[in-house]
């Protein structure tokens, strides 16, 4: 990160493929829709490159796979309740925790940050797991793919984290696993930080439009502190 810039006062945390590996359940629930559908279901590589984008965009991408765009839009509200259904039914049971997120956060916690979670899955899915997994207390914010009218890669989550806080963006980190997380930070006008491991669309991280990459979201604590102590 740039030296010369302001102190980091605040952070936006990514959810799926930043602190969670949720694709085994995305595979859980989108194979459940696919079989009410009569379809084969389909693999965790395949469904990887597919999330990021939030819930609409996921289930067109999985029906494309055997259906064309009139049948698509035909079916699509019933795979998107069955989606749901089958989703809200096994959320969590077998997403992981990446390594050291809990320690990351509380360590962001311990330089004075305010912690907002900003992802694109809907918000009803994001609380219970967030709460299953023992990252609830870390946020004063959370929003999903459904809270506003647009998601990332549009800023206007993020900007609305600044807003709550009162913070200027040039004072506020996003860190995310992917260049939707990245286009959002850069469009808001804030830092942003990429991990190497999570789901950046089938695409490597460096790709991204990053101020750095970090191998954890304790290695994000390191960095901002010394960002922190060059810049006050
Ligand atoms: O698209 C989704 O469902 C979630 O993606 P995100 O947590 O990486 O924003
Ligand atoms: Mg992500």
């Amino acid at each position: 990160m740039k030296s010369g810039a302001a102190a980091i006062r605040a952070a936006i945390i990514d959810l799926d493929g930043t602190m969670l590996h949720t694709v085994p359940d995305f595979e859980l629930a989108l194979n459940g829709m696919r079989a009410e559908f009569g379809l084969a279901p389909i693999t965790q590589q395949i469904i990887e490159p597919m999330v990021g984008k939030g819930s609409e965009k996921l289930i067109r991408d999985v029906l494309a796979r055997d259906f064309d765009t009139d049948r698509i839009d035909a079916v699509f509200n019933d795979a998107m309740a069955a989606y749901q259904r089958h989703y809200l039914a096994i959320n969590g049971e077998r997403a992981t925790l990446y390594p050291h997120v809990i320690e990351g956060l509380q360590a962001l916690k311990d330089l004075g940050l305010r912690l907002a979670c900003v992802t694109n899955k809907p918000v009803a899915f994001t609380q219970p797991l967030l709460a299953k997994k023992g990252l609830t207390p870390y946020f004063e914010l959370v929003y999903g793919g459904d809270s506003f009218p647009r998601k990332k890669p549009d800023p206007m989550p993020l900007l609305q984290v600044c807003r709550d806080f009162d913070v200027e963006p040039a004072r506020v980190v996003a860190i995310g696993d992917s260049s939707n997380d990245a286009e959002a930070a850069r469009a808001a006008g804030c830092f942003v930080l990429s991990v190497p491991y999570g789901y950046n669309h089938g695409k490597p991280v460096q790709s991204i439009n990053s101020d750095g990459i970090v191998g954890s979201l304790l290695e994000a604590a390191e960095l901002i502190s010394a960002h922190n102590k060059a810049n006050s």
